[in-house]
């Protein structure tokens, strides 16, 4: 890691975990990386629980001073008025939320969420001073035919059309290939980094070259304590979005003292 961008371990809980539990593996997270002196500004962590939790979560964190920061799983594009179901963006800044995934490849496939959709969600995050954490990745089918790249880079420009260069600087983008999402299908470190690079490449054309060396993309897929490491030696990766591990206590610190492995 040989550049000024902070390494970011994200914890996907997706539907997982009441308050209570959400509550409890906080608390047991920060006492573990608290007895491994974790220095949160080398490497910064983030938990994703389902909105139910994140009041409890923020009065955790708020109250204990802790150094975790928390995500939505969403956000919605809408201010506000009669969208039922919804959360907004100013309701999640209320709740302290620093970060929110955006266009995960399960509300996509599930909620048939747009490109058009992500964008305006991010727009959405960025004006409540959210940082989108915008998901991009392909199918096995895409791979297969050799497309990964050119499809990734689609969703890319999708998600990103219109932003200005501030805007871009203001977010995150996780490669995550749903081919390898809870399938213990573990990208290669190389596979990761090919499209990590290509994606920073395409930032940079979109928007410039400072902003694209600035950018940090995370990639997500099958990440666990013992692959993390080799993960996050290659260049262009600045981080992972881990769903199953990082609901097992010991699995989710060890990636995010992923360099004192
Ligand atoms: O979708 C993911 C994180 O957003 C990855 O999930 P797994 O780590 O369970 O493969």
């Amino acid at each position: 890691m040989s550049n000024s961008r902070t390494p970011l371990m994200v914890g996907n809980w997706k539907l997982n975990l009441d308050h209570h539990q959400a509550i409890q593996l906080v608390q047991k997270l920060a006492w573990t990386l608290g007895d491994a002196k974790h220095d949160y500004d080398a490497v910064e962590v983030v938990v994703s629980p389902s909105f139910t939790s994140l009041r409890s979560v923020q009065t955790l964190v708020d109250g204990d001073k802790l150094g975790l920061r928390y995500a939505a799983q969403d956000i919605s594009a809408q201010e506000k008025g009669a969208y039922t179901g919804e959360v907004s963006a100013a309701q999640l800044s209320a709740l302290g939320v620093s970060y929110a995934i955006i266009g995960h490849s399960e509300r996509r496939q599930y909620h048939a969420e747009s490109d058009a959709l992500v964008n305006a969600k991010i727009l959405a995050a960025l004006g409540a001073d959210i940082t989108p954490i915008v998901c991009v990745g392909e199918a096995l089918e895409v791979r297969q035919a050799s497309e990964h790249v050119a499809f990734t880079l689609a969703q890319v420009d999708g998600a990103l059309a219109g932003l200005s260069a501030e805007q871009v600087a203001a977010l995150v983008i996780a490669y995550e290939p749903v081919w390898a999402i809870g399938t213990g299908e573990v990208a290669t470190p190389e596979d990761a980094q090919e499209i990590a690079e290509a994606i920073r490449a395409r930032v940079g054309e979109l928007v410039g070259a400072d902003v694209a060396a600035g950018l940090r993309i995370l990639y997500g897929g099958s990440v666990k304590g013992d692959n993390v490491a080799q993960i996050m030696a290659k260049p262009d990766v600045d981080g992972t979005l881990v769903g199953g591990a990082s609901l097992v206590l010991e699995q989710f610190a060890a990636i995010a003292g992923f360099d004192r492995i």
